[in-house]
């Protein structure tokens, strides 16, 4: 037999880690909660050919290192973009490993009540960060995860190709509705994380609100060139848009007058909108994003 091992890659899922900040006992605690999933590729054809695992880092100290950098890594566990580039720096290290992706899913918690240790879950939206570290190079993608956005007006959708299936009616006044996922890829590393999180979310959320829109693509090129504009470090960014569909509902066999008012929210199926908007024409950073993360 001469079959060939191909890519392949190990590591723990979802290790949910909560930081608690409260080393100055006279300072308001802080927290952080992030779902971190380690993946690691290198020199492992010996586990996978001939059951020898010399080599194997295990997963269960891939998942005590998560948690221990949680503490050791101080300040940059802050940041979910810093944390995971602390713990890739720390992986490429061990000497098979000559590949380490990290992925975190960040929920966001916001102080109640302006309390100094209780926090309120803000289930609006997840934020995300994905870093990619070899032997001499680092890449960050930011992102984030069902941010849900609704314009009860200033969106049209006509002028369609028709073919003999389109029976779709076309539209000057509609509502539009999506849950925005989003990842950007930034150049370099020297980024004030949190500061380009919030400047790209306001970006994304303002320019819904503002432009007005021929299609959900027509929002997401606006969108995207948004976030262009307002953050120098992103390179590019990958949307996946929901188009959540709020159709009129006929009431006129009630002898009721329905002006965009009443409508019934589907929630599948549902049109998925797609684009990846770019700085200029040579950014490539395919390489930067998780090809197993399903958005
Ligand atoms: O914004 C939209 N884009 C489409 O491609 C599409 N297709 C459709 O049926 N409705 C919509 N809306």
């Amino acid at each position: 037999m001469s079959y060939v091992l191909g890519h392949n890659q190990y590591g723990k899922a979802e290790v949910h880690v909560v930081r608690v900040f409260r080393d100055d006992p006279k300072a308001p605690h802080d927290l952080v909660d992030y779902n971190v999933s380690v993946s690691l590729s290198g020199d492992f054809e010996d586990a996978h050919i001939h059951g020898d695992q010399s080599k194997v880092l295990t997963t269960d100290a891939c998942k005590n290192t998560v948690n221990s950098f949680a503490k050791e890594a101080g300040d940059a566990v802050r940041e979910p973009e810093s944390f995971a580039v602390a713990l890739a720096d720390h992986f490429i290290e061990v000497p098979q490993v000559n590949g380490a992706r990290i992925t975190v899913e960040a929920v966001p918690w916001t102080r109640s009540h302006d309390n100094a240790h209780a926090f309120v879950k803000n289930g609006d939206y997840v934020r995300t960060a994905t870093v990619t570290r070899t032997a001499d190079d680092t890449s960050v993608v930011s992102g984030l995860k069902d941010l849900t956005v609704l314009k009860t007006t200033d969106s049209e959708f006509h002028g369609f190709y028709q073919d003999k299936y389109t029976t779709l009616q076309p539209t000057n006044d509609r509502i539009m509705a999506t849950a925005v996922t989003a990842q950007w890829a930034h150049d370099g590393t020297d980024v004030d994380w949190g500061k380009a999180f919030d400047e790209v979310k306001d970006a994304i959320t303002g320019a819904f609100a503002a432009a007005y829109s021929y299609a959900l693509q027509h929002t997401l090129w606006e969108m995207g060139s948004a976030v262009l504009d307002a953050v120098p470090s992103v390179a590019e960014i990958r949307f996946s848009c929901p188009n959540k569909h709020h159709f009129v509902v006929d009431l006129s066999p009630f002898g009721v007058e329905n002006n965009c008012e009443v409508h019934h929210a589907a929630d599948r199926p549902y049109g998925l909108i797609e684009a990846t908007i770019k700085r200029n024409e040579d950014v490539d950073k395919s390489s930067a994003y998780d090809p197993g993360q399903a958005w």
